[in-house]
């Protein structure tokens, strides 16, 4: 193993799988910055604090979400759609990043004539003009907003079911997120229900802040099941729930700088990561939003070897068995576990 390698050019040079990364949320700076100039507003929210939670800042989650309505008031048009979609995927590639699952929420805004339909459209065109110019496949999850009434969220399901077919297995599931604290994940079991029933993965935010613990909705929704849960922060304080993702081994999206910064949990060795990861049960590193929360699924992947002291090979494996969990199908994983064996060769030669 090439031990001169620095732990976190290591985590770079390794090949990874990102699962849960939101649109708006992991727009750049830069982008906003681009986006600020394309609609000719100035740069008021250009500031790192106003747009971006900082190295060692913490913040309550409230905040992430007043971020997230910035940045989805400056992405009203389907060329700033495409223009984030499109440095999004160059980024996430750039941190060695080689399988990609984006979400993102469908918007309608009348005021400048994008619509759900057209939204989507632009992050496939996107995807599809990164396709042969970036290393990382794509695929895309539409997200239901849990602020959103049924019938948007029906409406949303019914996009996907149309874009699976003509983007050629682009759209692969759906996401259910937005404010943990606002409404009740029971609502949209019916139209997830519907999704799942007609071949869309589900990848549902479960239990992401305390009081979910006891909610009703956290059981209802893990007995869909999901096919993998979000967050799914505080499963572990009730030993029901615990039990059913252990009997039906959902996997967990795990996200530990945006948990931390965003104060559902109260520091990295205090992330539920520890628990699961020590009963074998399969994890997944993601970033959640790695504009907002300033990270990338390296740094993702070195906190998680400095925290739990996880060796190299540790590392090689989350992210090799990370492929079992991808939304894209049987040919696409067995593609996958190919290159990564290619790559492995190289990252651990011995120099
Ligand atoms: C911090 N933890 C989180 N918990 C729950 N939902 C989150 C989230 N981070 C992001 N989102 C969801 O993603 C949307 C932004 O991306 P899109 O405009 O859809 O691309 C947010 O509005 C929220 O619904």
């Amino acid at each position: 193993m090439d031990e001169a390698l620095g732990l976190a050019e290591f985590c770079r040079q390794l090949p990874k799988v990102e699962l849960h990364a939101h649109l708006s949320g992991s727009v750049s700076e830069t982008t906003i910055q681009k986006l600020q100039v394309k609609k000719g507003v100035g740069h008021d929210h250009a500031h790192q604090g106003d747009i971006a939670i900082g190295k060692g800042e913490t913040r309550h989650l409230e905040e992430p979400f007043r971020i997230f309505k910035i940045i989805q008031d400056l992405s009203d048009t389907e060329e700033a759609i495409f223009t984030m979609t499109e440095d999004v995927i160059s980024e996430f590639a750039a941190d060695g990043v080689r399988y990609l699952e984006l979400r993102s929420t469908p918007r309608h805004v009348p005021h400048t004539g994008m619509t759900p339909s057209t939204y989507v459209e632009s992050i496939l065109s996107a995807i599809q003009t990164c396709k042969d110019r970036e290393d990382v496949v794509v695929r895309l999850l539409l997200a239901i907003d849990r602020r959103q009434s049924v019938e948007t969220a029906t409406t949303t399901v019914r996009l996907a079911q149309e874009y699976v077919l003509r983007s050629d297995g682009v759209v692969v599931g759906i996401d259910l997120s937005g404010n943990p604290a606002v409404g009740d994940g029971r609502d949209f079991i019916p139209v997830l229900k519907e999704a799942q029933n007609s071949g869309l993965k589900l990848a549902l935010h479960i239990a992401e802040i305390s009081q979910q613990a006891t909610s009703p909705e956290t059981a209802a929704l893990l007995s869909l099941p999901p096919d993998r849960v979000g967050h799914g922060t505080f499963i572990h304080h009730n030993q029901d729930l615990a039990d059913m993702v252990v009997d039906k081994n959902i996997p967990f999206e795990i996200c530990l700088t945006s948990n931390v910064k965003a104060q559902t949990v109260a520091s990295y060795s205090d992330h539920h990561f520890q628990h699961w990861y020590s009963k074998k049960h399969p994890c997944v590193l993601c970033t959640d939003d790695k504009g907002v929360f300033c990270t990338t699924l390296s740094e993702e992947y070195r906190h998680a070897a400095e925290t739990f002291q996880l060796t190299r090979p540790d590392l090689w494996d989350l992210s090799y068995h990370s492929i079992d969990h991808t939304f894209g199908g049987e040919d696409l994983k067995q593609q996958l576990r190919d290159k990564w064996n290619t790559e492995k060769e190289k990252l651990f030669q011995t120099t």
